[in-house]
């Protein structure tokens, strides 16, 4: 599991610590590691140019020692000080001392003004690499015009990047960006990762990410958890001895129309292999399914009388059906809603069930179910989540490339890491809503089905795409594969 936590907690966790440590032992540690990340990035450190871009806060301190490090190994390394009357005083003297540079501020007596941004930008445009230490978790808001100017200038250069704890300009705790932000190749995390280094747009911005151990301890519950293999592998079900298929679960879909049995065929097809002993489908498009999976229960009329269910998924494809909606949320057992479903859903039906209910729009649902616009929920994707969540009282999956899963008692939320760009293909949510729906009626609870779905369609994309484009049946496919590399 790889855990994300905000600011406040990192604070904590800091003072927790630093308590028990020599002054300063904190950011020597963390310098330790940005330098080796650095040196092992540029290949050859002796001789290579290396501009470090020096906020006020701890931040620069950071990169002034990781900067002296690589001074001692004989890189040219030149400070743009962003404020040199708050610059971190002890960090900014080792560079001097291991024979690093300032570059000229603005006014020529002492070197004393904030940095010249011509001459930053002539040494930026020369560096092999450049470290960005303009802010940390200390940043507030979107870059202040120097720090953007300088952030731009090293868009354009075709230096290496480097972010320390945090690309600048991003929003730690959201993954949001407002405004300007230093575009990293890696960034090096000190302690713990952040939410926003895991959560688009932000992500984007990070590039890679090196977490450094700097001795934190932090609480047992994060505030965002990314799954691995072998968090999902616990969760996948697996048949035993004495199953049945209604042991296993039957999944019910009510999904497809006349107009889109596209849909049904889809869902039905990521439902088979989600790990259900039975996949039962009800709606207008049963020629098409059982044409192309005879082993699907078909039925036409209505859900509730189609028999045994343990999970329903209602609404890719569903048109206007707003009574089928219905009477899928009527019932006492999980329901996932997606797609048609999510406009047509009732929100006090939806409020009132006891049974788990996912609901799984993408950017542009959610906008439309929240009121606002698709880019107001793709650059506040963790805020979205949450908000529907809570208004909902149901457990929400926010598709997009980095995938969320929210609670609506909310606590932790789940952020996804197998995405691919590739997975942006119609029909692709409609085999995550048979998949996810699936795994509900073997017995995942709402969060562990969302997550554990989205994984495996992630992977299922990447498999099947492989590099050249691909259509949603070919991610149900691959959704076995993807299920073995985790299990494996
Ligand atoms: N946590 C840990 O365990 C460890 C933490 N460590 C390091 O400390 C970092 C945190 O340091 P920090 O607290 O000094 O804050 P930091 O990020 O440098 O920024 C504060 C300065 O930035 C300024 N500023 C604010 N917003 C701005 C903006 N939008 N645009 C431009 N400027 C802006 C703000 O200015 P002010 O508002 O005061 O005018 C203030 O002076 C952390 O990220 C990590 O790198 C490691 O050394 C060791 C272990
Ligand atoms: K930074």
């Amino acid at each position: 599991m790889r855990s994300a936590y905000g600011v406040e907690t990192v604070r904590a966790a800091e003072r927790e610590l630093m308590a028990r440590l020599p002054e300063g032992a904190l950011m020597q540690r963390a310098a330790a590691g940005l330098a080796a990340a650095c040196a092992e990035l540029l290949g050859r450190v002796y001789g290579a140019r290396v501009v470090l871009l020096v906020g006020s806060g701890d931040n620069g301190g950071d990169a002034l020692y990781a900067g002296a490090r690589l001074a001692r190994r004989g890189a040219g390394v030149t400070a743009v000080l962003l404020a040199p009357d708050r610059t971190h005083a002890g960090g900014l003297a080792a560079l001097r001392r291991a024979g690093g540079s300032v570059a000229p501020g603005r006014r020529d007596d002492a070197g004393q003004g904030p940095a010249d941004l011509a001459a930053a930008e002539r040494v930026i445009l020369a560096a092999d690499l450049v470290v960005d230490g303009i802010v940390g978790i200390g940043g507030k808001g979107g870059l202040r015009p120097d720090a953007a100017a300088l952030a731009e200038v090293t868009a354009a250069s075709r230096a290496a990047v480097v972010a320390v704890d945090l690309p600048s300009g991003v929003e730690a705790d959201t993954g949001e960006v407002r405004g300007a932000a230093v575009r990293a190749d890696l960034t090096v995390t000190f302690g713990t990762h952040k939410p926003g280094l895991l959560i688009d747009p932000a992500r984007e911005y990070a590039g890679s990410v090196r977490l450094i151990d700097i001795g934190l301890s932090m609480p047992d519950e994060a505030e965002l958890e990314a799954l691995q293999h072998a968090d999902v592998a616990a969760l996948l079900p697996v048949p035993r001895a004495e199953s049945d298929k209604y042991r296993r679960g039957v999944v019910g879909i009510a999904a497809g129309s006349a107009r889109y049995p596209g849909a049904a065929v889809l869902a039905v097809a990521g439902a088979l292999r989600g790990g259900a002993g039975a996949v039962r489908y009800v709606g207008p498009a049963g020629d098409a399914v059982i044409a192309r999976f005879p082993e699907t229960l078909v039925s036409s009329g209505s859900p509730e009388r189609a028999g045994r269910v343990q999970a329903w998924v209602v609404g890719p494809g569903a048109g206007d059906d707003a009574e089928a909606v219905a009477a899928v949320l009527r019932a006492d057992v999980p329901v996932l809603v997606d797609a048609d479903g999510l406009r047509l859903a009732d929100r006090d039906l939806v409020r009132a069930r006891r049974a788990p209910t996912l609901l799984t729009p993408h950017a542009g649902e959610a906008a439309a179910l929240l009121g606002v616009s698709r880019d107001e929920v793709e650059g506040a994707r963790l805020h979205s989540v949450r908000e529907l969540a809570g208004r909902y009282g149901a457990t929400v999956l926010l598709k997009g490339s980095t995938t969320l899963v929210a609670s609506a008692a909310g606590g932790v939320v789940r952020v996804n890491p197998t995405g691919t760009s590739w997975l942006a293909t119609a029909g692709s949510g409609d085999v995550l809503s048979g998949l996810t729906g699936s795994l509900l009626a073997a017995g995942l609870g709402a969060l562990d089905a969302g997550s554990a779905g989205a994984y495996l369609h992630g992977l299922a994309g990447r498999f099947a795409a492989d590099g050249a484009p691909m259509g949603a049946h070919d991610v149900a496919e691959e959704i076995r594969s993807a299920w073995r590399d985790v299990v494996g």
